[in-house]
């Protein structure tokens, strides 16, 4: 949601101000609303001249000042942020049904195939279908466990590519420094194309005839995320649309164009073997399932070709950024927190030996790790206002009205550093918070809230969860870790960059130096 004015609309957005404010009627509104409190907004733009390239960070600073229930107004849209963990109760849980359908903005439209993905889909029985057949088909326990196997070759394939990259001849100190983001976007888009799409679609070992190179792919996706997050002027100011002055609408078309000739590849290919085998056909990936599942003559809505595409763009957008975006912030703040590295390492040494890997059955016994992971996910939510909801009723929270039509945030990057909850030392890392604390992530503490809660909740999180921690467990297992010489622990870089996804500015690069049995880094 990037805000930054090019000069040529802020000149456009100046003239449209002033001819507002010079043109405008004072119209009478059919009901008083008693919304809550903010700063003022200008003609036209509203308050978008005070959202920065930062939003969940210029939003907080006025949240502190306006209130924990805010009022700004974007272009002409009403829009209530939320900052506590009160307003998360109220809008998440309380008046859950008021707050669960999504804005129509044009990313939803050009990216995500005119809202038939889940993600942007409006609430209605179209969404709730899709969410209930992910819940009992491809995200079941059954479907997950059945999968393990190919989470952890995956596994072995990135900690054989982190420790060939960083070696340099030498062992130890002659290493060189690896660009982890790179390895670990590769590692979580191939366990989803074999999870979702039954195989590598991209990069070494793709299927014959793919369509996309690695470097295109990652590229389409961190595009996908930023397009997905920004704030789009013609979203909020209708009537200057069509300008399309900071180009966000024809880079989501073109974007759009680009990951439908990959899915109607991906597509095309399993239609194919379907066709082939006939009656004795078994869906073997989550394509093959939703496929078969979209050809059931009981759904209560159809699904059409364009739905089973949006379906498999979440799970490849959601499969891949989130879970490796999250991995680098843990590193990240591990390797300025020698001590704290220190403490999970020593405990992955006497939990699980140095005879061998870790396994997802192993997390429950690394409660300190499980403790570094939801410290990560309090200062690093990947989502940090959540994906945008859209008020469908008119609600109260007893003080304030939200009327229907305004669009809602919960800015959980907020609450996760908000000192009444966490304490004086809540900007700081330090996991220690979470040893013998009930305190988790499945969207039950509304004041840790990485994947949201209630019916819009990611109903990838078990999936997201399991994969951000044995992925963790096995890269401190497997490797010690430093920083480059040049750059001392407490000097490392931690800016973000924004997007649907906020990252790292400045991707982390790290020597990785195996600490584990020449064998355990050999194939699968
Ligand atoms: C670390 C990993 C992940 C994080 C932190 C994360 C976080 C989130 C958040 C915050 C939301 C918005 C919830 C809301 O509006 O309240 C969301 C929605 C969603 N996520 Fe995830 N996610 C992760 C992994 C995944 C995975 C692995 C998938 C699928 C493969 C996935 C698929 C989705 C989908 C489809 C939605 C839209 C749900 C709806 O609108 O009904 N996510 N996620």
């Amino acid at each position: 949601m990037e805000m930054e004015l090019d000069p040529f609309l802020g000149v456009v957005l100046a003239t449209a101000v002033l001819l507002v404010a010079v043109l405008r009627r004072k119209r009478g509104s059919s009901r008083k609303y008693k919304m809550p409190p903010g700063p003022r907004p200008w003609p036209v733009i509203g308050n978008l001249n005070l959202i920065g390239a930062l939003p969940h960070r210029s939003i907080h600073a006025l949240s502190a000042r306006h209130g924990a229930f805010m009022s700004l107004r974007f272009g002409s849209v009403p829009v209530v942020v939320g900052s506590s963990v009160e307003a998360a109760r109220f809008f998440l849980r309380t008046s859950d049904t008021s707050f669960i359908d999504r804005p129509r903005m044009a990313a939803g439209k050009y990216t995500a195939y005119d809202y038939s993905d889940i993600v942007w889909s409006p609430c209605g029985a179209y969404w709730r279908q899709a969410r209930k057949l992910w819940k009992a088909h491809l995200f079941s326990d059954r479907q997950l466990r059945s999968q393990e196997h190919v989470r952890s070759e995956e596994l072995r394939v990135l900690l054989r590519a982190l420790s060939s990259s960083s070696s340099a001849g030498a062992a130890g100190r002659g290493r060189r420094a690896v660009a982890l983001k790179e390895h670990l976007l590769m590692y979580s888009l191939n366990v989803i194309s074999r999870m979702a799409l039954g195989g590598k679609y991209v990069g070494e070992g793709g299927t014959a005839g793919s369509p996309i190179s690695p470097a295109e792919f990652s590229w389409m996706v961190d595009e996908l995320f930023l397009l997905n997050g920004v704030f789009c002027v013609g979203d909020f100011i209708p009537w200057l649309g069509w300008l399309d002055l900071q180009g966000y609408v024809g880079r989501m078309k073109r974007l759009g164009k680009m990951f439908d000739r990959f899915l109607e590849h991906v597509v095309d290919e399993h239609d194919q073997r379907r066709r082939r085998e006939g009656g004795g056909f078994v869906p073997a990936d989550m394509v093959d399932l939703l496929l078969e599942l979209a050809d059931d003559p009981k759904l209560e809505v159809p699904i059409e070709r364009d739905g089973v595409k949006g379906f498999a763009l979440d799970l490849i957008a959601g499969g891949t950024d989130s879970t490796a975006v999250t991995i680098e912030w843990a590193m990240s703040e591990l390797l300025r927190k020698p001590e704290v590295l220190a403490k999970v390492t020593e405990e992955l040494d006497g939990v699980i030996g140095h005879g061998r890997l870790v396994t997802e059955q192993d997390i429950p016994d690394l409660p300190y790790l499980e403790a570094v992971v939801k410290e990560t996910l309090r200062l690093h939510p990947v989502t940090p206002l959540l994906a945008p909801r859209l008020c469908r009723e008119d609600a109260s929270t007893g003080s304030y009205d939200i009327p229907r039509g305004t669009l809602v945030f919960v800015n959980v990057w907020a609450i996760g550093r908000d000192p009444a909850v966490w304490g004086h030392d809540a900007e700081e890392f330090r996991p220690e918070r979470f040893v013998g604390s009930a305190v988790d992530v499945k969207g039950h503490d509304l004041e840790l809230l990485p994947f949201g809660s209630g019916r819009r909740m990611c109903p990838g999180y078990v999936l997201g969860l399991k994969m951000v921690q044995v992925t963790l467990a096995n890269l401190l297992h497997a490797f010690s870790w430093r920083l480059p010489d040049s750059v001392a622990p407490e000097k490392l870089n931690m800016q973000e960059k924004f997007g649907l996804a906020v990252p790292r500015l400045v991707p982390l690069e790290a020597v990785a130096v195996p600490r584990l049995p020449p064998h355990l880094y050999a194939g699968p």
